[in-house]
């Protein structure tokens, strides 16, 4: 070995072993965590010499297909791109989220070269078994970073310098990264300082023109400190229906946007600013924004954020009808059931909307579909709709909850036996699920759950197509489509050694994110739609309050749509025959709609020492109680005479059993 390996794995195995990781600039911090995850978490030896993974062109297919709009406005990006670098020495490379390249740009006199360094289209740099690189630690890290030659874990990599930004779509969402790389490059790493700024400027770019290209049917608001600048880039931009209402927002509004609660007091905005009101972000001159709209508003504009930040606006008129209703739409037309029935399931939420249309391209494609989700948020529904859409509709939609089944049944289950393996009541054999779903569609639910014994007997029958029911000796052929779903991070599991990462990649031909309910703007369209069928079912009145539906927007919703369904199964139960208001939602919805300080106007004042609690509820419910009465049983002049919203009123109603007339008759 000679001294210069042996220097650089000494300089890794001292970082990875020392106790503590001394103050560094950022970038060193980041390469150097990302050192110790190498060997603690992934497990790699960095004394050794690994080729690049380079996926074969059916997955590289795959997962281009799967980042279509994504790559296309990227492409038109990197372009631009590498008109500046190209005689830099640089090559551009565009990965997805795992970290495969889908898109390159390089030259091709040192193709051989670029080729043998694994700077070409198909690598995949995730950094779980390529270490330390540009690409792959960016993608772990979610950060701009450089990787400067010794930076990286492999020895075989040290010559390259790259450069790499994350991508994310206009929800967050991550999409992939952009990246930047030479050969060789001078020792210093301050000479990748321009490659680093161009690098971050294209990534921004990149993401505000997909922003731009997927709320092309909605107003686009953007905001910017340059006046004269803000209508060519403004760095904020936000999405917005025609009611106000925010839809979308590109990183930087995310990240510098706050949101006004319900205290009257603003908060770091976390996805929040989506789904709420324009008049929840900016205190004065909202007419203003709108003016714009209208094309009468004035170019320097300025509006003002609840904390204060004063920002020039500009608005950009949509470009088309919405997606959903373009009569020109070829793939609808030809097949309008597909789309039905997928499209069913949002109403309007940019995020849903995108991953119905990429649901419905996937029906009916070669492709096992991997969703994700937290618990409650429609995996199995959404399973059965591509299920409803495909030609396998006829045939069975066999659902396994393979966290429900006692691991001990489970592969007799799935895999089904032939008579005589067991005794018992079914000595004659039975017919696993896998090919009772023959012809039609299996749904793995919480794979994740799976135990390894079983998951590779099951990627036995995903390679192969046939299954070896216990007992068998031959194998019967099925034909089946498989849709797994997990609310864990399959590739953690991975990581952990509890998942098989070859499984992971034979369930994962595509993979479809449903958002939590509460990230959602259609929520008033899946109220409306749940209502309808719960009421319908139970013959009640579907009627909803306003103050009620207004809890039920405001509400965070940790249970998603299953929690929703309840409780609106729960409302009906209760107004039995009523219009549903607020008094009639469960509990913890109107426990959630107290606003946290307590309002000055219903505080009881007594001055000196507090009160015994016992006499202060005894003295709250006869207050409460009195001015209801005052008001006769109006409640919102009571709610205006106490200082307190109606939503608390009730809540309090119901704490001290306070029943009013209509309520007792
Ligand atoms: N788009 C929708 N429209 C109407 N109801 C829905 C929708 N999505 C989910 N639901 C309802 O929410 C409940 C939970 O849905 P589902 O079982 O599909 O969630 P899940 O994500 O698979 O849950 P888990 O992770 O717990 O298995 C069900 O009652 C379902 O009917």
């Amino acid at each position: 070995m000679s001294i210069v390996v042996e220097q650089h794995i000494q300089t890794i195995l001292r970082v990875v072993h020392s106790p503590q990781l001394p103050a560094l600039d950022a970038n060193t911090a980041l390469i150097h965590r990302s050192w110790r995850r190498c060997v603690r978490e992934h497990e790699l030896d960095p004394t050794l010499l690994p080729d690049v993974r380079i996926e074969t062109s059916t997955r590289l297919r795959e997962c281009r297909q799967l980042n279509e709009e994504y790559l296309h406005v990227a492409r038109a990006g990197m372009e631009q791109l590498y008109k500046h670098v190209s005689a830099l020495g640089y090559v551009l490379m565009l990965t997805d989220a795992e970290g495969v390249t889908i898109d390159y740009i390089g030259n091709d006199t040192w193709d051989a070269s670029l080729k043998r360094a694994g700077l070409l289209l198909g690598a995949n740099w995730n950094e779980v078994h390529a270490g330390t690189n540009g690409i792959g630690t960016c993608i772990a890290e979610r950060n701009t970073l450089t990787c400067h030659r010794e930076d990286h874990f492999y020895i075989g990599n040290v010559g390259l310098s790259c450069t790499c930004t994350p991508l994310f779509d206009p929800h967050g969402g991550f999409l992939g990264a952009l990246d930047i790389s030479a050969l060789s490059s001078p020792d210093a790493r301050e000479s990748q300082h321009l490659a680093r700024h161009l690098t971050v400027l294209y990534g921004r770019m990149i993401e505000d023109a997909n922003f731009m290209h997927q709320f092309r049917d909605q107003w686009i608001l953007r905001l910017g400190t340059a006046g004269p600048l803000v209508d060519v880039c403004g760095e904020l931009m936000l999405a917005v229906d025609r009611d106000g209402r925010i839809v979308g927002a590109n990183t930087d509004a995310r990240r510098y946007l706050r949101l006004l609660d319900s205290a009257g007091l603003t908060r770091e905005a976390r996805a929040s600013v989506v789904g709420s009101h324009l008049s929840g972000v900016f205190g004065s001159r909202i007419d203003a924004i709108w003016r714009l709209t209208k094309g009468t508003g004035d170019a320097s504009s300025i509006v003002t954020t609840w904390d204060g930040q004063g920002y020039h606006a500009s608005m950009i008129a949509p470009k088309t009808a919405p997606r959903w209703q373009r009569s020109n739409d070829s793939e609808a037309q030809a097949n309008p059931r597909k789309h039905d029935v997928l499209a069913r399931l949002g109403g309007g939420d940019a995020r849903m909307s995108t991953l119905l249309e990429r649901a419905a391209r996937l029906v009916d494609k070669p492709i096992s579909i991997l969703i994700q989700g937290d618990t409650g948020t429609g995996k199995e529904v959404l399973a059965r709709a591509l299920h409803d859409a495909s030609r396998r509709a006829a045939a069975a939609f066999v659902a396994v909850n393979c966290a429900a089944i006692p691991e001990s049944l489970i592969e007799s289950e799935l895999f089904g036996y032939t008579a005589g393996t067991f005794t018992g009541a079914r000595s004659k054999g039975m017919k696993g699920l896998i090919q009772r779903s023959d012809g039609g569609t299996l749904f793995l639910d919480e794979i994740g759950d799976m135990p390894l014994l079983l998951q590779t007997r099951l990627l036995r029958v995903l390679a192969e197509r046939e299954v070896l029911p216990l007992g068998a000796e031959k194998p019967v052929a099925v034909d089946l489509h498989v849709v797994a779903a997990s609310h864990r991070d399959l590739r953690r599991q991975i990581v952990a050694g509890t998942f098989r990462e070859d499984l992971y990649y034979r369930l994962c031909g595509a993979t479809l994110a449903l958002p939590p309910l509460r990230e959602r703007s259609d929520k008033d369209f899946l109220i409306e739609t749940i209502l309808q069928a719960e009421a319908s079912a139970m013959n009640a009145n579907a009627a909803l309050a306003d103050d009620a539906r207004e809890l039920l927007l405001r509400y965070d919703w940790p249970g998603n749509v299953r929690e929703l369904r309840n409780a609106l199964r729960f409302a009906l139960s209760i107004a039995d025959g009523e219009a549903i208001d607020v008094w009639h939602l469960p509990q913890e919805i109107l426990d959630a709609a107290e606003p946290p300080p307590e309002p000055t106007g219903f505080a009881l004042s007594h001055s000196g020492h507090e009160p015994a609690a016992a006499i202060c509820a005894l003295d709250e419910r006869a207050l409460l109680l009195a001015t209801l009465r005052r008001h006769r049983w109006n409640i919102s002049d009571a709610a205006r005479e106490l200082g307190l919203c109606r939503a608390t009123i009730y809540r309090r109603m119901k704490r001290h059993g306070i029943l009013s007339p209509t309520q007792l008759s």
